[in-house]
């Protein structure tokens, strides 16, 4: 089996291209969930934090399906897309700077950034947040922008829930120091507040253009980056009144530009990397 190793500010994905294979385009016919625990495993697989598979679309230019490393199917993955969108560009899947892909949260509208015919960039229209407590999944009966306390190791702590496909649970912290994000992190993510779990992002605030954000994922635990959870970090802090729409994200594995625009719309750029071609052996 061959695969792809990408990854997105240091989020990183093993890619199946099944583009142009129709016989692995039934889901089916492969259980993907074993396959990505397997393969994303550190020590006894190839190591990612998730499994992104690349398929043909109806609807779109292409289609995106991603599975955590504990091999649960998210809606959505903003570093993984632009991960997607530039190696079906480069493999001569689509051959336009602007493009399509599908995903469980809708299709998303992608613009490459080009030089010498190779994309350094990639700007995702990650579409409209989802805010009331009626359109994210948690337990929680109002109709309002989700700020909630919630009692979490003993402790009550203030935080913003916000949907951008794929749920998020977002803390205002000082410091770093002042909080254990591993702990905190864990017993959030399944926390039953969030019924679908949730990804939690521990987010300061630089300035009213910067801000700094520590990531626990549904799904796989700490990463260097998340893209999803960036945009609910921004749209977050913006609802709070704490920065300006236009900001720049700073994320352990690197930065994204992040802009929540005044129609709504979140629109995500950042780089996507290769890492290495590789065979699995059996
Ligand atoms: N790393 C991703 C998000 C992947 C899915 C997430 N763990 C979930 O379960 O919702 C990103 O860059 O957005």
């Amino acid at each position: 089996m061959d695969f792809i190793k990408m990854h997105g500010l240091g989020n990183d994905f093993v890619c199946l291209d099944r583009f142009l294979d129709p016989a692995e385009n039934n889901p089916a016919e492969t259980d993907y969930s074993e396959l990505a625990q397997r393969l994303c495993h550190r020590q006894l697989g190839i190591g990612g934090d998730g499994l992104l598979l690349i398929l043909p679309s109806e609807k779109a230019d292409a289609r995106m399906r991603i599975f955590n490393a504990d091999g649960s199917e998210p809606e959505m993955c903003g570093n993984g897309i632009r991960c997607f969108a530039r190696y079906i560009y480069e493999q001569g899947y689509v051959q336009k700077d602007q493009l399509t892909v599908e995903t469980l949260a809708g299709i998303k509208p992608i613009r490459l950034q080009m030089k010498d015919g190779r994309v350094y960039g990639v700007t995702v229209d990650m579409g409209k947040p989802r805010l009331s407590a009626k359109e994210i999944p948690v337990n929680d009966h109002s109709d309002r922008v989700v700020n909630k306390r919630l009692e979490v190791l003993g402790k009550e702590i203030g935080i913003t829930a916000v949907s951008v496909g794929n749920p998020h649970c977002v803390l205002f912290l000082d410091d770093f120091a002042e909080t254990d994000v591993l702990a905190v992190g864990a017993a959030l993510e399944k926390h039953p507040f969030f019924p679908a779990k949730t990804n939690v992002e521990f987010v300061r605030v630089d300035s009213g253009e910067e801000i700094t954000v520590k990531v626990w994922e549904r799904g796989v635990g700490p990463t260097l980056a998340c893209g999803t959870g960036a945009c609910a970090s921004v749209v977050a802090a913006v609802l709070n009144g704490r920065t300006g729409r236009r900001l720049t994200v700073h994320l352990p594995g690197g930065d994204l530009q992040i802009e929540y625009a005044e129609e709504g719309r979140i629109l995500m750029t950042g780089p996507a990397q290769y890492v290495f071609r590789g065979q699995l052996i059996d």
